[in-house]
């Protein structure tokens, strides 16, 4: 089996490497040249554990290859995926022209059938969009078929390749078989793959992440609550997680939910609701609430410092919108550190794998980036977490104590027990839970 994958982004490259761990050829196409000219010698563009491996040996072996050519990269192919950036539009719903222009423009080079899967996140109605584009031009009979990705940044190949479940919205039998097929390898662990129609699939893809944003988002609100009324919220999460109803999954109260896709898909889904005339008013306080989550933090920094942080150094650790991923997208540090700055504060931060991103795309040097955790320490008012990486949560605290001017954290994650924090003698601050007074 021949297939193509066109965008060669997050999920295009997750895709495409691990069918062709399956044994499937797999051509990924992308219009970015400079992308394709590192995936052709042997660079890949975005760190994800596990990726690397899986990546060179079907490159050795001739299964993966990459290409900025459309019509050489669908030649033969049976399935074409479009693993391409749906963005917010102005009005917040999806913007559907970078799938709508291959669509088009596959319908003129396809030269033989092929199942054509929208696997990017797309609103309710556009297979039948993406199949009036190709069907304008083609000569040759096709199918669209929607199979939305539910993996996560940062352990993306494993919910790849043992997948909770895969639906696939179609109405075509020769579609359903390709499809089948493909899967095969992938769902022998039991888990299904569901058969539903194209809108129910599309459906499907914005409620689990909605879904997924609300529960993170009431449990934020449950913290601010614990916070008034003297509860802990990491005793109220083991409290509810232990119920089988409920889950222990997706219960950690924090600085809000960032990343690519739960801001923007969120957004899109209340898009959607509008335009069909509904008031879905969970989404509506889900956004909200998100919104102020991720700088609640800011006004207990300033009460602190007494109001100002003119000349302080705020030492920051974690700048990815969560661990093992270098994805900066929507990250709650990004607005805090833009405050911080605005106050006044000079910024030392730290991250194992975003700092890149953060120094080429977005703050260049208006922060210093250090080498390593205690390096952004060094005569620190303050230390800021935003993200929850492992190597914070056990540190050497007295090392600690020695580089920082003042022993004082602020952790949106809630990294550390309150008892460790008043033992050490630590100003601690976190989430939902009582503040700890040196
Ligand atoms: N990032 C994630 O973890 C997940 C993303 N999704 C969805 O998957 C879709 C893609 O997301 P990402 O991979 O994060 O996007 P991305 O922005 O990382 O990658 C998209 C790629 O498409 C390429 N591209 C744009 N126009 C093209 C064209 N005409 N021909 C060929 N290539 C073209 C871009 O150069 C880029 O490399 C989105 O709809 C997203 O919501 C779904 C599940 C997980
Ligand atoms: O459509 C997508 O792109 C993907 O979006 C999310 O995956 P991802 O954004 O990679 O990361 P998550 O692990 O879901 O975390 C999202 C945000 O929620 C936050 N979060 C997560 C869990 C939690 O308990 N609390 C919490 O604040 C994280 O810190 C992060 O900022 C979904 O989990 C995937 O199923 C989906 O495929």
């Amino acid at each position: 089996m021949k297939i193509a994958v066109v965008g060669t982004g997050y999920v295009g490259l997750v895709t495409g490497t691990c069918f062709s761990e399956t044994g499937i050829q797999v051509t990924c196409v992308d219009i970015d040249i400079k992308k394709v000219e590192k995936l052709n010698n042997g660079i890949i563009p975005i760190y994800e554990p596990g990726l690397d491996v899986l990546f060179h040996r079907n490159v050795a072996e001739g299964r993966l290859k990459f290409t900025t050519n459309l019509a050489e990269g669908i030649k033969d192919a049976q399935v074409i995926f479009l693993a391409l950036p749906t963005p917010p539009g102005e009005d917040g719903s999806a913007d559907l022209k970078y799938i709508l222009k291959v669509a088009d423009d596959l319908g003129q080079i396809m030269e033989e059938y092929a199942v054509i899967v929208d696997k990017s996140t797309v609103p309710v109605g556009t297979a039948e969009k993406v199949s009036a584009a190709v069907a304008k031009n083609a000569k040759v009979e096709f199918d669209v078929v929607s199979n939305p990705e539910f993996l996560r940044e940062g352990v993306a190949v494993e919910d790849f390749m043992k997948p909770d479940r895969v639906v696939v919205g179609t109405r075509s039998e020769r579609a359903k078989k390709v499809m089948e097929k493909l899967y095969a390898p992938l769902v022998r662990q039991g888990n299904p793959v569901i058969f539903m129609d194209e809108r129910s699939a599309e459906m499907t893809k914005y409620a689990a992440n909605s879904f997924l944003a609300m529960k993170i988002t009431f449990m934020n609100e449950i913290a601010n609550l614990c916070e008034l009324a003297g509860a802990d919220v990491d005793n109220v999460r083991k409290g509810i997680g232990t119920d089988s109803r409920i889950g222990k999954r997706f219960l950690f109260a924090g600085i809000g939910y960032g990343g690519s896709c739960f801001p923007k898909d969120v957004q899109a889904l209340a898009k959607t609701s509008e335009e069909y005339n509904y008031e879905f008013k969970v989404l509506k306080s889900v956004m909200e609430v998100n919104e102020a989550q991720k700088t609640k933090m800011i006004p207990l920094v300033k009460k602190h410092f007494d109001g100002d942080l003119t000349g302080k150094t705020i030492a920051v650790w974690g700048l990815s919108f969560k661990p093992y991923t270098d994805d900066i997208r929507e990250a709650p540090a990004l607005e805090n550190i833009s405050i911080l700055l605005e106050q006044g504060a000079k910024v030392i931060a730290y991250d194992p794998e975003g700092m890149e991103n953060v120094r080429n795309y977005v703050l260049g040097n208006k922060i210093t980036y250090a080498h390593t955790p205690y390096a952004a320490l060094d005569e620190a008012d303050a230390l800021m977490i935003f993200t929850e990486w492992p190597q914070f949560r056990t540190p050497e605290f007295e090392k600690m104590a020695l580089l920082m001017k003042s022993k004082v954290i602020f952790d949106g994650r809630n990294v550390y027990e309150l008892d460790q924090m008043k033992e050490l003698g630590f100003t601690y601050y976190s989430i939902g839970r009582e503040t700890v007074k040196a």
